[in-house]
């Protein structure tokens, strides 16, 4: 009898990720993997608690547990300027916001909230209140100026602000810095890596296989898309363009230049001189996609 059990892999359920998972279906990929669906603050819980084995996590989240993690090399969920999905949605311009503004921060991000209290405080010289809030553009202006959102919700403001103002800030952290900003990296963890290096490497080359096809078919992706999704066919188009789904050299010095600028504020685990620390599995697969 077979007691192996299929790798536990986490799907983060914004229409971000729908590329990313796009060639599992197509190469019969998804039959060798447990998926679970869910926000990503929730599958970076249940990846660290040892519920996962190994799938995308918020960058910050691994930056805080990078003891018990390795990255997946490849891919990530990444922008080069304007992602259009993590915004500051705020009730007047940026410039009218108060020297100390009330800010709501959505529950289902990490990463994002992070990037836009940095940018909030060290870019724009505010010294905000913060909640946490629901996801949603309403419930988080309902008691707030403005409010971090990321995913569908913030690409929905993007698209109907609705009299709201909108700061792409993924396009903000790329003129501060002059880098790519890295939202989601994969990981695995390292006793899974341990016990099961053939699995990962499976997942990984799957991984890597699926992106490249959603890139080859992506008029497919999209129409795919736009059947169930409240976005048009352009729209999707225009972001699954925008997102780069890898991890280059370019990629990784935008996450450790956000690994240093993240240390002073929050319980983040400085990265090794030449880290971060990754699963060994040879060369880059997609080289190419992302990379100027
Ligand atoms: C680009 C995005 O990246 C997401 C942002 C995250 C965060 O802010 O913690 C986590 C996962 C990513 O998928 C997005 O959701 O719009």
């Amino acid at each position: 009898m077979n007691i192996e059990r299929r790798p536990r892999v986490g799907h983060i359920a914004f229409l971000n990720c729908l590329p990313i998972y796009w060639g599992l279906v197509r190469s019969g990929a998804l039959l060798d993997v447990d998926l679970h669906r869910a926000p990503p603050d929730e599958l970076g819980n249940r990846l660290v608690a040892g519920d996962l084995d190994l799938g995308p996590i918020s960058l910050v989240e691994y930056l805080r547990h990078a003891d018990d993690l390795l990255l997946i090399p490849d891919i990530a969920v990444a922008a080069d300027g304007p992602v259009l999905s993590v915004n500051l949605v705020s009730k007047t311009p940026l410039a009218d916001l108060p020297a100390s503004p009330k800010i709501a921060l959505t529950s289902s991000s990490r990463t994002g909230v992070l990037l836009g209290r940095m940018i909030l405080e060290q870019r724009y010289g505010r010294t905000p209140e913060y909640a946490t809030s629901g996801t949603d553009m309403d419930s988080a202006l309902a008691d707030a100026d403005a409010a971090v959102l990321i995913g569908d919700e913030a690409l929905r403001a993007y698209h109907e602000p609705r009299g709201n103002h909108v700061l792409d800030l993924a396009a903000e952290w790329r003129d501060w810095t002059g880098l790519p900003m890295v939202f989601a990296v994969w990981a695995v963890r390292r006793d899974y890596a341990e016990s099961h290096p053939g699995l990962v490497k499976d997942v990984h080359v799957a991984f890597c296989d699926s992106v490249r096809r959603c890139r080859e078919e992506i008029d497919d992706v999209v129409a795919s898309a736009a059947r169930w999704e409240p976005f048009e066919p352009e729209a999707l188009a225009e972001y699954f363009n925008r997102l780069q789904f890898t991890l280059s050299e370019r990629h990784l010095a935008g996450l450790r230049e956000f690994a240093t600028r993240a240390a002073g504020y929050t319980e983040v685990v400085p990265l090794p001189k030449d880290g971060p620390e990754f699963f060994p599995a040879g060369e880059g697969m997609i080289a190419g996609e992302g990379q100027e």
